[in-house]
């Protein structure tokens, strides 16, 4: 349908993709205009994609699909021959992101290892996210103020994303503490690709092992902002799976990471 159309008249710095689909005289364009309600007239709202971060199936390349998202400009997704399911059958697992949120001193850390060592010893790949790991590069521009965290969170969203698509179990260990942020992340794995997993252990626990000292330091006032002290946690409402204390005792770190491997295995993450 779109083939009797011809590119909108400025075009903003069309890159070499857009140049050679516009000389192809069949440019179907989301232009930064359009993206912002303006469209270009002429009925080019059309042509918009209900989901702009959708894939785009160039099926037919006379026909492709430019997009704007966010700054990026005239942009065309490209897909590849081999697929998530080409991958998960070379793997023999389900391509997925357990996401660990709790306090800190929770047994994030903890858990993560764990679980990555169980699966390992299984035969099968996994690849842990650790927040503060991660701070030390990818995210060493970001502080602890609220819209920091939230683009931390969606940083390692987007990454474990990448993870999961490569087919890899990817256990992503953040306090994460705001449930939008977290949802976020959710709403980018669709198809139950998203644990959650929540360290439901009492803050009183978590200050009393303080290993790094920093329930001390916050409780002081020599570090501000600290979660749980003088910045919130927003526990989940309905994550897959909750770590708890039984009987006063927690869950030893295998245990933690058996109830995690048993939900995989139940769930078939643990087959291709
Ligand atoms: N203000 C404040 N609040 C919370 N945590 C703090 C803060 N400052 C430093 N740290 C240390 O940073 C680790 C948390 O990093 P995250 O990237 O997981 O945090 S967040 O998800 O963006 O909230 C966290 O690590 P864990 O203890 O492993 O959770 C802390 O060691
Ligand atoms: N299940 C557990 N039982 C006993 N101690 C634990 C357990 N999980 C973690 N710990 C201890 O608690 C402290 C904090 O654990 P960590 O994994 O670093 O938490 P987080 O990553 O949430 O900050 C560490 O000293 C760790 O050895």
């Amino acid at each position: 349908m779109a083939a009797s159309l011809s590119a909108p008249p400025a075009l903003p710095r069309a890159s070499p993709a857009a140049a050679r689909v516009r000389t192809a005289g069949a440019v179907r364009v989301r232009t930064a205009a359009a993206a912002l309600g303006g469209g270009y007239g002429g009925g080019m709202e059309q042509f918009h994609r209900e989901d702009p971060r959708s894939p785009v199936s160039v099926e037919n390349p006379e026909n492709p699909v430019m997009s704007n998202i966010g700054k990026s400009t005239n942009i065309l997704w490209h897909n590849c021959p081999v697929g998530q399911s080409d991958r998960q059958k070379l793997l023999g697992q389900k391509g997925c992101v357990v996401w660990i949120t709790g306090l800190s001193g929770s047994g994030k850390s903890t858990l993560a290892c764990a679980l990555s060592r169980e699966l390992h010893c299984r035969g099968h790949l996994t690849y842990v996210l650790d927040g503060d790991n991660l701070r030390h590069g990818l995210n060493r521009d970001l502080s602890f103020k609220a819209e920091d965290r939230a683009e931390n969170i969606r940083r390692v969203g987007e990454v474990a994303k990448l993870f999961a698509d490569a087919g890899i179990i990817c256990i992503a260990s953040l306090i994460s503490p705001y449930r939008r942020d977290r949802d976020a992340c959710r709403a980018l794995l669709p198809d139950s690709k998203f644990i959650e997993v929540f360290m439901d252990l009492p803050l009183k626990i978590c200050e009393a092992r303080d290993p790094k000292g920093l329930y001390k330091l916050a409780r002081t006032g020599k570090i501000k902002g600290f979660t749980g002290i003088d910045d919130p946690y927003e526990p989940p409402v309905n994550g897959e799976i909750v770590i708890k204390m039984k009987d006063g005792e927690c869950p030893s770190p295998k245990a933690m990471a058996k109830q995690v491997l048993c939900y995989l295995e139940e769930n078939g993450y643990l087959h291709a």
